[in-house]
């Protein structure tokens, strides 16, 4: 591709790449100079063009000698869309889901869901890049925009035709996600996290609402999941656009959920669509599930699917990986189940998932992540200590922070919680004291491979550990 064809102008430059990062630059890039949390990218702009930057974007104030200029107020949207024009063509069809908590899990059960209606299909989010021939893990939920381009467009060349992905409030204020077309936008709800990068709610709440404001196509549709608290919000903000709304939930309209009912391994759910009530037995637990099911299904409707066929389709998803999976009986026969909760509402959404699977006690593992918002631990702790019976206060990827001190923190929202920093230890306790009738939830890990200490990733996995202390 010729520069001059990107910009409008008669450049003839041949471009063989785009870079956010001036190391891996290489001669005749397109360099992307952002101020980003930690430095700001202006000051490598020197360095990428004897790397053999050909251009540079960037704010008009910066400085570029020796290559073009493109100026940008936001540079980081106008990259992107360079960007794109570069990396594509994409997916035919590609939708984005945001919200605090069931990104992953709706995305994972969308492309489960067109994958069963015929479509080659693919997700890419906090699990990485998934096919129906596997999963590469690429580190972030959202990653850089050269990364996230670059493998839409692979995924485009291996035959894939519908991707779902995930939008973080981190990746949609970087950028991180723009460029190619997206048909269908879901949000599924909003509570704290992340005030850490974003300080307010608001600011964090607005971020996610630039999914729907900015970046889902003027003629796409969204999907709300209408039992959250901000979904109005969402739903007025998509139909001052003109945008197409599909709500979902218990106030839904497109896909009213009517009664839920748990079942051994799963639940069924009585949804109404159109008038008609369909009867969908899901086989995965907890309302939480149902509602990334249902808000899946709404997106996959949202790009062309009949109703009747996605519902029926609901039946034969499996579960996704982290997410309340059920991963080994104990001795004494207590079922010990791994999930992602990392965030108040998903300690309580995962122990109300447990709660009707267990006639006795039920016993948590957690902890809180270091580097990450402080402000959400003693809020954890108190939702802990009110929704389960046996708590077990432990590690949880201190980062740079001190382990101790984090546990200290959870401890004023969870007086009661027991205090094992080994997390292996803390599962074993947890899994020897269950009784047959209890439940053991080994929270804020999920797919997680290892446990991060200062600068160093030593391997663990939840999963793997409750197999070994269970046998
Ligand atoms: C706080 C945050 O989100 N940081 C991310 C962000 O950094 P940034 O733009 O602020 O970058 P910076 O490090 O200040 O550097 C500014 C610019 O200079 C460039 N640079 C920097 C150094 C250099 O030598 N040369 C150079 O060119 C950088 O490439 C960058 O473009 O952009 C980087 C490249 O895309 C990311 O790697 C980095 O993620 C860090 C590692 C991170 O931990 N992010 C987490 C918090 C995150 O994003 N998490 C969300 C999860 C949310 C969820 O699932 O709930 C996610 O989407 O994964
Ligand atoms: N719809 C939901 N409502 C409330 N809690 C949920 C919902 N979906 C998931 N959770 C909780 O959040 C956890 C993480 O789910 P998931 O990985 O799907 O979310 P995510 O938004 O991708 O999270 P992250 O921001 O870490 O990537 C689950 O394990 C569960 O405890
Ligand atoms: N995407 C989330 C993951 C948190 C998972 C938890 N294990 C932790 O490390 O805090 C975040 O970066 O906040
Ligand atoms: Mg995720």
């Amino acid at each position: 591709m010729r520069l001059g064809s990107l910009i409008g102008t008669n450049s003839e430059t041949a471009i063989t790449g785009f870079a956010i990062d001036h190391r891996k630059v290489a001669r005749g890039c397109v360099f992307g100079a952002f101020q980003g949390a930690t430095v700001n990218g202006e000051d490598f702009i020197a360095d990428a063009v004897a790397n053999g930057a050909v251009a540079v974007v960037a704010r008009p104030e910066a400085r570029v000698e020796g290559a073009v200029h493109i100026a940008a107020e936001e540079p980081r949207r106008r990259f992107a869309r360079l960007a794109a024009q570069f990396y594509g063509p994409f997916p035919q069809t590609t939708v984005a889901i945001t919200g605090t908590n069931g990104k992953t899990s709706t995305a994972e059960l969308t492309r489960q869901l067109w994958q069963l209606a015929g479509h080659p299909s693919a997700s890419i989010g906090t699990l990485g890049v998934t096919t129906a021939q596997g999963q590469v893990s690429t580190g972030l939920t959202t990653p850089d925009i050269v990364t996230f381009l670059s493998n839409m467009a692979g995924l485009e060349r291996e035959g894939v035709t519908h991707a779902s992905f995930e939008a973080s409030s981190h990746g949609l204020a970087q950028y991180r996600t723009e460029g190619l077309p997206v048909s269908a936008a879901a949000f599924t709800n909003l509570s704290r996290d992340h005030l850490d990068y974003h300080e307010t709610m608001e600011a964090y709440f607005a971020a996610k609402l630039r999914l729907f404001t900015e970046v889902v196509d003027a003629r796409g549709s969204v999907v709300v999941w209408a039992d959250d608290a901000r979904s109005a919000d969402v739903a007025a903000a998509a139909r001052a656009r003109g945008l197409d709304v599909l709500s979902v939930g218990a106030a839904g309209e497109t896909l009213r959920l009517l009664d839920r009912e748990p079942t051994h391994l799963g639940q069924t759910l009585a949804v109404e669509a159109a008038g008609r009530t369909y009867t969908v037995k899901l086989p995965l637990i907890g309302a939480y599930q149902a509602a990334n099911g249902l808000v899946a299904a709404g997106l996959v409707i949202a790009t062309g699917a009949d109703v009747a066929g996605t519902l029926a389709n609901l039946a034969r998803v499996v579960p996704v990986r982290g997410r309340l999976e059920r991963v080994a009986l104990s001795k004494a026969g207590a079922p010990i189940y791994v999930d992602y909760a990392h965030t108040s509402d998903a300690i309580a959404a995962a122990c109300d998932a447990l709660r009707p699977h267990t006639s006795g006690r039920l016993h948590i593992v957690f902890g809180a992540g270091g580097d990450r918002d402080r402000g959400k631990r003693v809020p954890m702790g108190q939702v802990a200590e009110e929704k389960a019976d046996c708590l077990y206060l432990t590690d949880d990827n201190p980062r740079s922070e001190d382990p101790a001190a984090i546990r200290a923190e959870i401890l004023k929202g969870a007086p009661n919680a027991q205090e094992i920093g080994d997390r292996r230890a803390a599962i074993a306790a947890a899994v020897a004291a269950a009784a047959a009738e209890d439940v053991v939830l080994i929270a804020g890990k999920g797919h997680e491979q290892g446990q991060i200490v200062a600068d160093r990733v030593l391997p663990f996995d939840d999963v793997a550990v409750a197999r070994e202390v269970a046998a």
